[in-house]
């Protein structure tokens, strides 16, 4: 049985700038799956993701739930919604706590003190990433893969239905990558939707769905195990890389 999905995107054209960056494509993240997007530098999977999250105007159409993305109310919208982007650097003087708290905001009343479902909300993402220890250090004395995993935690709390992240594994070492694939694991278990972007290929490979860019259009979406999704990951790296099985898994190599 496959569910509706949450999000569609169906858009013509975005332009940055004046520059048409994104031309003629259609996604729908598949409901309570988790959604890998890759392809090499320049081929637009950050513009993508924005353009997913509601961040950037284009020609065309986003629908969540249904019903177009404009017509939501923006806190209401923000509850469903859950946003890691690349880069933030915002917050810098806030302790760690008070970013993760961040996420909560959609579900506070205005100026309304943080309720005791906040505080345990913000608890659990920060013990998943692993970066409750240090919730009364500023962000700023963070280093980036602690910064990385606070960050991460603000997107957990928000408990929303769809979690979109740009990069996610920017600066976390391999143990923290392979605990973000358990937190990501868990989420879609708990009917949670998933879109990444991920340069880490071996990452990408582990996921539900892999939808490959180049050039501002996406060439292949599928399986991970689909010997179409290997020759189009092969076509836009431009055959520098070899994939093989390893046990139940698919790795990527560089040629
Ligand atoms: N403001 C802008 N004006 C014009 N072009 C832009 C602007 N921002 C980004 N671009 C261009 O849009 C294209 C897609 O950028 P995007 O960041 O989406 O790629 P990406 O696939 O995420 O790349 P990377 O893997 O390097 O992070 C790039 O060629 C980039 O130079």
């Amino acid at each position: 049985m496959s569910a509706a999905p949450l999000l569609t995107l169906d858009l013509r054209e975005l332009r940055l700038g004046g520059t048409p960056i994104l031309h003629a494509l259609q996604i729908a993240p598949p409901l309570r799956a988790w959604t890998a997007v890759v392809g090499p530098n320049g081929a637009g999977k950050s513009t993508l993701l924005r353009a997913l999250a509601g961040l950037l105007p284009f020609d065309g159409t986003l629908q969540l739930q249904g019903r177009a993305w404009d017509q939501w109310p923006a806190r209401e919208r923000a509850r469903q919604l859950a946003w890691l982007g690349q880069n933030e650097t915002s917050a810098d003087e806030l302790a760690a706590l008070d970013v993760a708290m961040l996420g909560r905001l959609p579900h506070q009343a205005w100026l309304a003190p943080a309720s005791a479902a906040d505080h345990a909300a913000v608890e659990r993402a920060m013990r998943q990433t692993q970066s409750w220890d240090w919730r009364a250090r500023p962000l700023a004395q963070l280093s980036g893969g602690e910064r990385q995993r606070v960050l991460l935690a603000r997107a957990l709390a928000v408990e929303s239905p769809l979690l979109l992240m740009d990069e996610p594994l920017a600066h976390l070492d391999p143990p923290h990558q392979s605990d973000w694939v358990h937190i990501v694991r868990q989420r879609v278990a708990d009917g949670c939707t998933v879109v990444s972007v991920l340069h880490e290929l071996n990452i990408a490979l582990q996921a539900d769905r892999v939808v490959v860019m180049d050039a501002g259009r996406i060439v292949h979406q599928g399986a991970p195990h689909d010997t179409a999704t290997h020759t189009a990951l092969q076509q836009v790296f431009q055959q520098r890389l070899s994939i093989f099985q390893i046990g139940d898994r698919w790795v990527a190599l560089n040629a």
